[in-house]
């Protein structure tokens, strides 16, 4: 037994009422959460993100990383369906853990792309693994998912750790000018499945869209509250 379920209740978000469920990892005592919407019915092909935490993007809007439109896009993506799990995957900063992750950006901001500072730092580019996902899946009756994700090495890892990946839904949004070459890195170190056109399709989005008024797609080196001045 990799988790065990500890609580359930109704969650009612802005996207619509999920049912929040965490689940333990006994090894770590991590919490992983599932977010679940809807019958699952037969429990297959149901539409799926498994979230990496990213405290400073999903809590903080950072615009350093995509995490935080990715998050709630892939919400939204599943109340439109009325049917789907997120699974928000206590792995911060790829499985460094935040501290780590904030020393990688200590590092990027003399340079350093996003695998570099990893690789400076001890660590491969990406330390997670799914197993816990796995199971999460297994104790909700899923037998298949379609999975949001741009990440193709993500994909091989979640079915090598016993996950049934049948169909992949990209999830491109949040470029801004802070990001671009931490998602050109992804398309160019990482093999992540998108164009840049794809990219500007996806410019920041809804409920992120920049309430201050500021242009964060032109590529000016001032930050939001500098322009503002
Ligand atoms: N180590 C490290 N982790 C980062 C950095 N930027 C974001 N992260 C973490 O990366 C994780 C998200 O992974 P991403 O590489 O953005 O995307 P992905 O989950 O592999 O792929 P998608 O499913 O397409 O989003 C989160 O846990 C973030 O905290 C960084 O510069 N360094
Ligand atoms: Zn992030």
């Amino acid at each position: 037994m990799l988790v065990e379920k500890k609580a359930q209740a109704k969650l009612p978000t802005t996207y619509g009422i999920f049912e929040i469920m965490v689940f333990e990892e006994v090894a770590n005592g991590k919490e992983h959460v599932a977010m679940v919407m809807g019958d699952l019915g037969d429990g297959e092909k149901v539409l799926s993100r498994i979230h990496s935490e990213c405290l400073t993007g999903d809590v903080f809007h950072s615009l350093k990383c995509d995490c935080g439109f990715q998050l709630h896009t892939a919400m939204k993506n599943i109340a439109e369906e009325g049917r789907g799990i997120l699974i928000y995957h206590r792995a911060e900063g790829r499985g460094i853990g935040l501290t780590n992750k904030i020393k990688a950006y200590a590092l990027q901001d003399t340079g350093l792309d996003t695998v570099e500072a990893n690789e400076a730092l001890g660590f491969a580019p990406d330390m997670r693994d799914y197993n816990a996902c796995a199971q999460i899946y297994e104790m909700l009756g899923v037998k298949s998912i379609e999975l949001m994700t741009n990440n193709p090495e993500k994909l091989e890892t979640m079915r090598k750790d016993g996950i049934n990946i049948v169909a992949r839904r990209p999830l491109v949004v949040g470029k801004n000018k802070y990001n671009e070459d931490y998602l050109r890195i992804k398309t160019e170190k990482m093999d992540h499945l998108f164009t840049s056109a794809d990219l500007n399709a996806g410019n920041m989005h809804l409920s992120f869209e920049n309430d201050c008024g500021n242009d964060l797609t032109a590529n000016k080196e001032t930050t939001p509250t500098e322009e503002k001045k």
